[in-house]
């Protein structure tokens, strides 16, 4: 681990709201983090604190208003779909929703090799590296000819993380990615992303409301507050020795769930899980 990868600098995201002179809603206030090569970061805080958000705005699914992001050098803030689709080859995401996330009437093999060959792989070649891709999440053999709703959720969520693999990226934003799972097939799942960070050498961003998933695989964490990071070091640091009276109050008491977010991030679901599918094969929208 030595230089960043990304560098979050000074971002603000604002949402435009409808009605006659609303001004936008900041949901980033201006908000800095960066993640070194091989390094997971994990970004905490309670419901609509803006963790999703950042994570969107770094896939170039945010409006970024201020500030810039930059992935190795370059900015990246505001790309082009061209430039988003060379992107997708170093950045790329795996959502929370392992079910919906997955196109029902494809066989895993063709979702595992769309984004390679809509990259003009060959079909060979493609399927050869399906096969590892099923190995190295721990699939069975003869998976690439199963339909996604033959796998239970944490199988489901493996070839989501497969496919955000194919194109062996340096950078994977997982946005709450176990948190449909029950507590066992969490901790699976988790030690799997463990075991393909020690082989790849992939950075993640993980966000999670989740303290002790955060606490389990992040090198440093970053805590959120009302669009602003209120707390950033060392995982160890924060999550012992907390300094700050909201990080404080966070790691006392579990998140209790705001049920009209809820209710609006299933409402997001299907949109996001389209989005997924987007970014793994073409690059994804630009907004
Ligand atoms: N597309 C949007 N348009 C307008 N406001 C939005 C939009 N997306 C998010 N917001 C608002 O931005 C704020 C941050 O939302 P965000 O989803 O980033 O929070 P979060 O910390 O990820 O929450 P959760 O854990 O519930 O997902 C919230 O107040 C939310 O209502």
């Amino acid at each position: 681990m030595s230089e960043s990868l990304l560098v979050v600098d000074d971002v603000v995201v604002e949402y435009p709201i409808k009605g006659f002179r609303t001004p936008p809603f900041r949901a980033l206030k201006g908000v800095s983090l960066d993640i070194r090569a091989g390094e997971t970061v994990g970004l905490v805080g309670e419901s609509g604190s803006g963790k999703t958000t950042l994570g969107r705005a770094v896939l170039g699914l945010a409006p970024v208003t201020g500030g810039a992001i930059r992935y190795r050098g370059s900015d990246i803030s505001h790309l082009g779909r061209a430039g988003r689709r060379a992107l997708s080859s170093e950045i790329q995401v795996v959502f929370q929703d392992p079910y919906t996330s997955l196109n029902p009437s494809m066989t895993i093999g063709q979702i595992l090799s769309e984004p390679l060959t809509v990259r003009k792989v060959s079909q060979r070649d493609a399927s050869a590296r399906v096969v590892q891709l099923l190995d190295q999440v721990g699939l069975p053999k003869g998976a690439e000819d199963r339909l996604p709703r033959e796998f239970s959720g944490g199988q489901r969520q493996r070839i989501a993380i497969a496919r955000a693999l194919a194109l062996e990226p340096r950078l994977i934003v997982c946005d709450e990615p176990v948190s449909a799972l029950d507590l066992s097939t969490q901790a699976r799942v988790l030690d799997l992303f463990r075991d393909i960070q020690e082989e790849t050498g992939v950075a993640y961003l993980f966000v999670s409301h989740d303290l002790a998933v955060v606490r389990h695989l992040s090198h440093r964490v970053a805590v959120m507050y009302h669009g602003e990071i209120v707390e950033w070091g060392d995982a160890d640091q924060v999550t012992a020795r907390p300094e700050h009276p909201y990080t404080q109050r966070l790691f006392l008491a579990a998140p209790v769930p705001d049920p009209v977010r809820q209710e609006q991030r299933r409402a997001d679901r299907l949109r996001l899980a389209e989005q997924q599918r987007e970014l793994a094969v073409q690059g994804g929208a630009v907004v």
